[in-house]
C-alpha cells in the first residue's frame, strides 16, 4: 500500500532503441517520502527507465507523471524539482569541490545553501580538492551534494555505489539513510540484493524489460517462505536418488560432499528421516530461511 500521494506514477511505459525493446511494459507507483527500488539483472532496462521518468529519454509509449508533471513536455517546471545522480556522472578533474556546488547552485532559482551542503554531507575538508582527487565514494557523495542543492523534491540515483568498496558503500547508504529523513522521494537503481533490502522501502524488480514483482523487501521474501533450503556434509558415499523421490524435495544439488536441498512442506523431517534410515551422517546440518536473493532468483531465473 501506498503511504501517502503517489510523487511518481509510471503506466505501461515503453521504449526502443531502434530494433532493441530495452523496456517493454513497465508500471509503478512511488509514494512521498519513500525510497523506492529499481532492482534487476544487467540489460533489464533499469537505466532505461529512470531516464525516462526522469525526462532525459523520450519513451515510445505509455505516460509517466513526476509530481503531477510530464517530465518531457514540463521539463522547466519540473526541473527545479528533480535531482538526478546518473551512472557513470563525471566531472572536469581540476573542478574543486566547492566550484562544483557553485556551479551546479547557479542552475537553480533558489538553491540549497550549498556550504551547508559541505559541512552536512562530512566533506569540509575537501572542499578545496578537485574532483580528480577525491576517493571513489568522495566522488559518489559530491555526486548526491549535486543532486540535492537544487533542493529536489524527488532525487533519482542509479547505481550510486557500484565499483565502491564495502566500507564505501556503507558509508554512502547511511547518507541515503538521512535523505530519507529529510522527506525526500528517492528512486534508486541497485544490482545490489544488500543496498535494496537495507534501504528500500519497496521495490520492483525489473527482468527483461518488464517488472516481475513490486513489494517491500519483506514482501518478497515471504513470497519464498514455503520454500527451504537444507545444507549439510557427508562423509562417505552419497546417491542424490536416495533424495529426489521425496515429495517434499524439489532439487538435490551436490558439489563433492557438501549437499544442497530444496523443497517444501515438513523437508527437514522427511529428509533427515531417510538419511537415518540409510545411516548417513549430515555433517554441518543448516536450514536457510529465504533471502532477497532466493526471491530474485526465483523471479528472474538469474543469479548476478
Ligand atoms: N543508447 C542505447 N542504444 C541502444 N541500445 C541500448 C542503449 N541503451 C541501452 N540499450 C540496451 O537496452 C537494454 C536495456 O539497457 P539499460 O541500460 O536500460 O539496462 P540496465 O538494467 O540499466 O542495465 P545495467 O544494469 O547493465 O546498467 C540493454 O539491452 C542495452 O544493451
Amino acid at each position: 500500500m501506498l503511504r501517502g500521494m503517489s510523487v511518481i506514477e509510471v503506466s505501461n511505459l515503453h521504449k526502443r532503441y531502434r530494433d532493441k525493446i530495452a523496456v517493454r511494459d513497465v508500471s509503478f507507483a512511488v509514494a512521498e517520502g519513500e525510497i523506492f527500488g529499481i532492482l534487476g539483472p544487467n540489460g533489464a532496462g533499469k537505466t532505461t527507465t529512470v531516464e525516462c521518468v526522469a525526462g532525459l529519454r523520450a519513451p515510445d509509449g505509455g505516460t509517466i507523471r513526476v509530481l503531477g508533471l510530464d517530465p518531457r513536455r514540463d521539463k522547466d517546471e519540473l526541473n527545479s524539482q528533480v535531482g538526478v545522480q546518473l551512472q557513470e556522472s563525471q566531472l572536469p578533474e581540476r573542478l574543486k569541490v566547492w566550484e562544483a556546488l557553485h556551479l551546479y547552485a547557479s542552475f537553480y532559482p533558489d538553491p540549497a545553501d550549498w556550504e551547508r551542503l559541505i559541512d552536512e554531507w562530512g566533506m569540509s575538508e575537501k572542499r578545496a580538492t578537485p574532483y580528480g582527487k577525491l576517493s571513489g565514494g568522495q566522488k559518489q557523495r559530491l555526486f548526491i551534494m549535486l543532486a540535492l542543492v537544487g533542493r529536489p523534491r524527488v532525487v533519482f540515483l542509479d547505481e550510486l555505489t557500484t565499483g565502491l568498496d564495502p566500507q564505501a558503500r556503507r558509508e554512502t547508504w547511511q547518507l541515503i539513510e538521512r535523505l530519507r529523513q529529510t522527506g525526500v522521494t528517492v528512486v534508486l537503481v541497485t544490482h545490489f540484493m544488500e543496498e535494496a533490502e537495507r534501504l528500500c522501502d519497496r521495490l520492483a524488480v525489473i527482468d527483461d524489460g518488464a517488472v516481475v514483482a513490486i513489494d517491500t523487501p519483506g514482501g518478497l521474501v515471504s513470497q519464498m517462505d514455503s520454500r527451504q533450503r537444507i545444507r549439510f556434509r557427508v562423509t562417505g558415499p552419497f546417491d542424490k536418488g536416495l533424495l529426489t523421490p521425496i515429495p517434499e524435495v524439489s532439487e538435490v544439488a551436490q558439489n563433492g560432499d557438501h549437499i544442497e536441498v530444496t523443497g517444501t512442506g515438513d523437508l527437514l523431517y522427511a529428509v533427515t528421516a531417510v538419511l537415518a534410515r540409510h545411516q548417513i551422517v549430515a555433517a554441518g546440518l543448516r536450514v536457510d530461511q529465504a533471502s532477497l536473493d532466493d526471491a530474485f532468483v526465483a523471479l528472474t531465473g538469474k543469479r548476478f
